[in-house]
Order: C-alpha cells, then sequence, then structure tokens
C-alpha cells in the first residue's frame, strides 16, 4: 500500500543554513521530516565540511590514488586487515553474490584496536586502517583524516536535528553513539567507516552492476559524489528508479537499517544502486561515509514513544514490500557488531577466511562461493 500523495520523483535538497537562523529553523525541520519519512534520501547544501578540504579531495587526491601504482595498492589490500580497511580490486566487491564493477580503498576515523582475548569477534572490527606510503602520496593521509573528522562532526549536528524533527528529545539518538550521549566520549570510541571509490567506464547494455541494489546497514550515510557522471539512482515507493545527479557543494545524506530500526521504521531505509559508467565515457568517484553505533548494543534496548501525530506519517506514507537487498533482521537480537561483522563477511568472504574463518564457514557452510 503505497500513498501517491507522498511519492516522490525527485531527492529533495535540504539547505543547512536555515538551521543557523531562528526565523528558517522550524522550516528545515519540517523539510528534513518529509524527507526522512518519505524519501529516505536528501541532498544537504552549505554543510559546514569545509569546501577547500573536499575540493582538495576531489581535484587532487582522489586521482592520486587510483593512479598509484598496482604493486602499491596491492601492498595495501583488504586481505590484510581484520578491519576490512584496504584497498580492493576492480570487481572484488559483491552485492547479493554479484561483481560491483568498482575499485575501492576503505578506511575509518582514526582508531586504535581494542579487543581483548575472551571478547566477541566484532571487537576485532575495529582498528586501524592501511595507508598507502606517504612519500607516493603526500599529505593525503592529513587531509582525509582531517575531511572525515567533519563529516563526522556533521554526522552527530545531524542527528541531533533528525531525532528533533520526528519530536524526539535532540540528544535521544546520541545514546547509539554513547551510553551517556556525550558526544567527546563518542569521538575516538566509535569506529565510522569511509571509502573512496573508483566506477571506471566499463559498462554495457548487459553488465552495468557498478553497486547492485541494496540498503546501507548502519546509522546515517554522507555521500560526496566527487565527480559530475551520473549513476546513483534510487527506488521510490511505487518501486521506479530515481536518478540522484551529483549537485556541487552538496552531500546525498540516507538512512541505513539500524536507524530505521531504532526509528520504528519512521525514518525511511531506501534501497539504490549505482548504474556503471558506459564505455567511452568517463570514471565516476564517490566517497561513502558511513556512521556506526555503539558494538555492544542489541538495538531493541533503547525504545523510543513517538507521538502519534507522527506515527501517522507513517501511515499516510504507507509500505512497501523489500523488493531486493538485505535484510538485517539480525538487528532485533543480535548487538549491533555482530550484524556489521555479518555485513563485512557476506560482502568480502574472500578476506573474512583468513580473519574470521569459523563466522565465514558458518555464513558459507560449503566453502566459499565460486564468485568469491
Ligand atoms: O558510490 C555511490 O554513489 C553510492 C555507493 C553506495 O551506495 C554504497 O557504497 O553503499
Ligand atoms: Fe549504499
Amino acid at each position: 500500500m503505497v500513498s501517491p500523495s507522498v511519492d516522490f520523483s525527485t531527492v529533495p535538497v535540504l539547505d543547512y543554513s536555515k538551521v543557523y537562523n531562528s526565523e528558517t529553523r522550524d522550516e528545515f525541520v519540517q523539510e528534513l521530516r518529509n524527507a526522512v519519512v518519505n524519501v529516505g534520501f536528501l541532498y544537504l547544501a552549505n554543510h559546514s565540511v569545509d569546501p577547500s578540504v573536499v575540493a582538495r579531495m576531489t581535484e587532487h587526491y582522489i586521482p592520486r590514488l587510483f593512479a598509484l601504482p598496482q604493486e602499491e595498492k596491492d601492498k595495501i589490500k583488504m586481505a590484510n586487515s581484520p578491519h576490512f580497511f584496504g584497498y580492493t580490486a576492480f570487481a572484488r566487491e559483491f552485492t547479493k553474490e554479484k561483481a560491483d564493477l568498482r575499485e575501492q580503498f576503505d578506511f575509518g576515523v582514526p582508531f586504535e584496536n581494542k579487543y581483548q582475548p575472551g571478547e566477541p569477534d566484532y571487537k576485532k572490527l575495529w582498528g586501524p586502517s592501511q595507508w598507502p606510503k606517504e612519500e607516493l602520496i603526500p599529505g593525503f593521509k592529513e587531509t582525509w583524516n582531517t575531511y572525515l573528522e567533519q563529516v563526522e562532526q556533521l554526522g552527530y549536528d545531524f542527528l541531533a536535528l533528525l531525532a528533533e524533527c520526528l519530536g524526539l528529545p535532540s540528544d535521544a539518538l546520541h545514546e547509539f553513539m554513547d551510553k551517556d550521549k556525550n558526544i567527546q566520549n563518542a569521538k575516538g570510541n566509535i569506529m565510522h567507516q569511509a571509502k573512496i571509490v573508483k566506477y571506471p567506464p566499463v559498462g554495457t547494455v548487459e553488465s552495468n552492476q557498478g553497486i547492485g541494489p541494496h540498503f546501507d546497514a548502519g546509522f546515517l550515510t554522507f555521500l560526496l559524489q566527487a565527480s559530475p557522471n551520473p549513476g546513483l539512482q534510487v527506488q521510490n515507493l511505487t518501486g521506479d528508479w530515481i536518478d540522484v545527479l551529483p549537485i556541487p557543494g552538496t552531500f546525498v545524506i540516507n538512512i541505513g537499517r539500524a536507524l530505521e530500526h531504532v526509528t520504528q521504521g519512521l525514518a525511511r531505509a531506501t534501497c539504490h544502486r549505482v548504474v556503471a559508467p558506459l564505455r567511452d565515457t568517463s570514471s565516476r568517484y564517490s566517497i561513502p561515509f558511513f556512521q556506526a553505533m555503539r558494538q555492544e548494543l542489541r538495538l531493541n534496548d533503547i525504545q523510543f514513544e513517538f507521538a502519534p501525530e507522527i506515527l501517522a506519517l507513517k501511515e499516510k506514507r504507507g509500505y512497501v514490500a523489500d523488493r531486493e537487498g538485505v535484510n538485517y533482521a539480525e538487528y532485533s537480537t543480535e548487538p549491533a557488531g555482530t550484524v556489521a561483522l555479518i555485513g563485512r563477511v557476506k560482502s568480502h568472504p574472500d578476506v573474512a577466511q583468513h580473519h574470521y574463518p569459523e563466522l565465514t564457514k558458518q555464513l558459507f557452510p560449503n566453502g566459499l562461493p565460486a564468485w568469491a
């Protein structure tokens, strides 16, 4: 059941500068409520991340990163890392058992591994990134960490607005980052993850999966579309694919499954995909930043009471059956860290078998599938 009056055919653009002005703040919160409940995706213009840092990443570092000699990329291959950080060669990641036509480097915000023997496996998941040699790409690490720090902060600020738009106290969602809702404590204790992705122009009519249809697993995703190429598409309630063309100076923000779960489905996780650039065009680049949450939390441990008029928005929007994509049903019973680990093992089973042999065996009882 879908209410056609609330279905979307474009992704709304929200102006973050409205938040700083008491006359326009309310308007922003209302626009956010519409985007969060009915679309699950939005563009954020005039955001707080320094445009010169963004420009330095997109214009200077991204091309140099992918232009590193192949043997230097291979030295930091993901298989080295129990944290699933590092380089993944072209078409070596899988969405629902089909190769994604992209090449990428995965990193986390700076983090020291805190795993102690006897603790759950998911504690191994968070740890340091792997870096290309500084002399081959001078200044990259510093600029990238500055970028991550600013997006991390935007993420915490944005969570406060999101809580507010659903009628919750503005720090309500911060409990998923720190038990005392203290964001200063969350910094350095929650390991958000981000990657730098290249979609080379290899698409054909028969084979064009840049990344297959999926839902993001975590809380919020902040996506920087780092080149003018189209490709990102989101599925509306009717099932049509809607283009999310790059708009310079914006982030695309979307809701992950965990945030959908804890808001009782009010904040909508929306299925999306990337269509690979066609042959003879140019590469598409992007940087998705995935907001994580406390690993030990079972999401059902924190229950909100939403006002009836807020819950009514969900009825008005209607429900769509999950068409494609992983369910993350484990969020009802398992700690968030376990759900995240399962997701990583399914996407990178060849990496997982080195570091999480038992879990890999459990998830792939007949051995690694042929596609891996
Ligand atoms: O690269 C993009 O534009 C989107 C990537 C994405 O959806 C993902 O990695 O989860
Ligand atoms: Fe995604």
